[in-house]
């Protein structure tokens, strides 16, 4: 009877530290991602059954600074089936922490449900002393199998807290307090319950107008960063390479060099989109028409997303228009 009460969450597992192994004990830093297959991390956590019948399927084993836009399509596609599926409840996907914020995010935008989705990684090793990734999955799943959870987006459990997708970013490499948002958790996983302080205000999952059936592929977008004495080599190279968008990486508000400035003039006026952002360490806030004129350039700005989140944006909006104020508005709504 208690049986048929739990709900069912699967664990699609792609690789990263979650499932490395290290040396010795002493390796919390120093250690191979993408060794431990899926069945042998939810044989390391006895207690998930607990909380719900959880079964696993490994989506990829890789480290995550290795995913690809293909990677990220698969993934998608097979957490949409899953999504579709009655006897599924909740998706946890097990992921390297480089990327996992990117993935988070595209996730965000492009599957349509409510179910839970929830991004979860590790800092150590399972290995290592101290390791999070047991305790880390073991919030994932709780969340994931919680009504509470649902509609709420895609969501990230690190540290003990419960993050957006869409705003949490890696900010430290070597704490287990890795994982910040600039707008703070949205709740806290403690022994496996969740109590929720706010909810994301950005479209998300069932309120998205995109939808990973209708994409086929993603287009090349590109970063480039910005710092004293820059110039144009990387904007060039990248629109050469075929970038249908370019992520400036501003300093500050976004701001451009006077040396690169004429550069991206011209290669909008080609078709390239620019999307400024901004490499502030605590989160942007990159304001239209502030530091350079974006309406007489038709340049678009990425407000409050970082770079990298910028790019998962430009890419799944770029799908779907290729109108610059279109643009605008998706980074204003999303
Ligand atoms: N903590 C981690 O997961 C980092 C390991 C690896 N670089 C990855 O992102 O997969």
């Amino acid at each position: 009877q208690e049986a048929a009460a739990k709900p069912n969450v699967v664990i699609l597992a792609t690789g990263g530290t979650i499932a490395g192994a290290g040396a010795s004990a002493a390796n919390s830093a120093t250690y191979t991602a993408a060794k431990v297959g899926i069945d042998q991390l939810i044989a390391g956590v006895p207690e998930l059954s607990q909380l719900a019948n959880v079964r696993g399927e490994q989506v990829m084993q890789i480290a995550s600074e290795s995913i690809t836009n293909d990677n990220l399509l698969q993934l998608g596609r097979r957490v949409a089936e899953l999504a579709d599926s009655k006897d599924v409840d909740g998706i946890v996907i097990t992921h390297g922490t480089d990327t996992l914020e990117e993935t988070a995010y595209f996730l965000n935008l492009v599957e349509k449900t409510d179910k839970p989705i929830i991004v979860v990684g590790s800092m150590r090793p399972g290995t290592a002393m101290s390791a999070d990734g047991m305790l880390n999955l073991y919030n994932a799943v709780a969340v994931a199998g919680s009504k509470e959870a649902r509609g709420k987006g895609v969501l990230v459990t690190m540290n003990d807290e419960i993050q957006s997708g869409r705003d949490v970013s890696k900010m430290m490499n070597i704490k287990t307090e890795a994982f910040k948002s600039p707008w703070g958790p949205l709740g806290m996983v403690v022994e496996g319950k969740s109590y929720w302080f706010r909810l994301p205000a950005k479209r998300h999952t069932m309120d998205s107008e995109f939808d990973i059936k209708n994409i086929k592929s993603l287009p090349n977008v590109g970063i480039a960063y910005s710092y004293g004495n820059v110039d144009d080599t990387a904007y060039k190279a990248l629109a050469q390479n075929g970038a249908k968008a370019i992520i400036h990486v501003g300093t500050g508000n976004g701001s451009v060099s006077s040396r690169v400035v004429p550069t991206l003039q011209e290669l909008r006026k080609d078709g390239v989109q620019i999307i400024r952002s901004s490499h502030v360490n605590n989160g942007g806030f990159v304001l239209r028409n502030a530091e350079q004129p974006d309406d007489k350039y038709d340049w678009v700005v990425a407000h409050d997303l970082n770079p990298q989140k910028a790019r998962i944006l430009a890419m799944v909006a770029l799908t779907k228009t290729q109108d610059s104020k279109e643009l605008q508005r998706m980074f204003w709504e999303y």
